[in-house]
């Protein structure tokens, strides 16, 4: 595989009982860049986000089909620990979910449950993952007060540095500000263009406009099908296909 090529997902199929949710879809997701997935309601966009860090193997009735590599393994190999995929592929969901205990607590909570226990190693860890996420200025001192009586956006930070505290190098994002006001969104669109440094970022997203202002490649999803996927200026000024050019110009969906 290329070497700035971090994942590479080939002829996936997902069906959900009888429902083919994703056909055949085949994507090179480019290292410590932003891909954003774009696409009308229902599209897939999701149901492929969750793919990649193996969320989808919860569902009841799901089958998947295909290959998806992360470096050169492949993640749906039988002898694979997904706790250990789920560690290198760190996602952050729609509403901002914050453990109910303290934003420190929150942040330690998975470093912890992988056996650290020194304290000066945890405290360094809080403050690194809360300056990644652009959060530690605000919080840090109120670190043991609890992560729900901050704001959303405040609370989807917390998220995002709970994320980057267990070193991942693929961070997944399903609509991550959909349920926040247009400041909190401008911050954490502000943090992702940083994050791209150290990691390689897939988001979901129903705003074209916050697609054509942070990712550098975008994939356009149709009925479960990859329709095309090109660098974001591309796709907004010259796609290439008829009904993408639908979509970006609002024609339909
Ligand atoms: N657990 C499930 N069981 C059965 N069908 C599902 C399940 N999850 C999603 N689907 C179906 O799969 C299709 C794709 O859904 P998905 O949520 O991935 O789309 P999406 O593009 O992310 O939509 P949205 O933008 O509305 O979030 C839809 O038709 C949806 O109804």
């Amino acid at each position: 595989m290329d070497s700035n090529i971090k994942m590479k997902v080939n002829n996936l199929d997902l069906f959900y009982g009888e429902f083919q949710a994703l056909k055949m879809i085949n994507m090179e997701i480019k290292e410590k860049e932003i891909t954003a997935l774009i696409g009308p309601s229902g599209c897939g966009k999701s149901t492929f986000l969750r793919t990649l860090n193996r969320m989808n193997d919860l569902v009841d009735g799901v089958k998947i089909q295909g290959e998806i590599l992360l470096d050169d393994s492949d993640i749906y190999a039988k002898n694979l620990d997904v706790t250990d995929l789920r560690k290198r592929v760190g996602m952050v969901f729609q509403k901002p979910n914050p453990f109910p205990m303290s934003i420190y607590e929150n942040i330690v909570y998975g470093p912890k449950a992988q056996g650290i226990r020194n304290k000066d190693e945890l405290n360094a860890i809080v403050e690194k993952s809360l300056k990644r996420a652009a959060l530690w200025d605000e919080v840090k001192d109120k670190l043991h007060k609890s992560a729900l009586a901050l704001s959303g956006g405040q609370q989807q930070r917390l998220c995002i540095a709970r994320t980057v505290a267990m070193n991942p190098e693929v961070i997944l994002m399903d609509e991550p500000t959909s349920a926040l006001d247009p400041i909190a969104t401008a911050k954490i669109e502000q943090l992702m263009v940083e994050l791209k440094e150290r990691y390689t970022i897939v988001i979901v997203t129903h705003s074209m406009q916050q697609a054509s202002r942070i990712s550098d490649t975008t994939a356009f999803f149709l009925l479960g099908s990859l329709i095309e996927m090109n660098d974001t200026q591309s796709i907004f000024s010259l796609p290439k296909d008829q009904r993408t050019e639908d979509y970006i110009t609002g024609r339909f969906g």
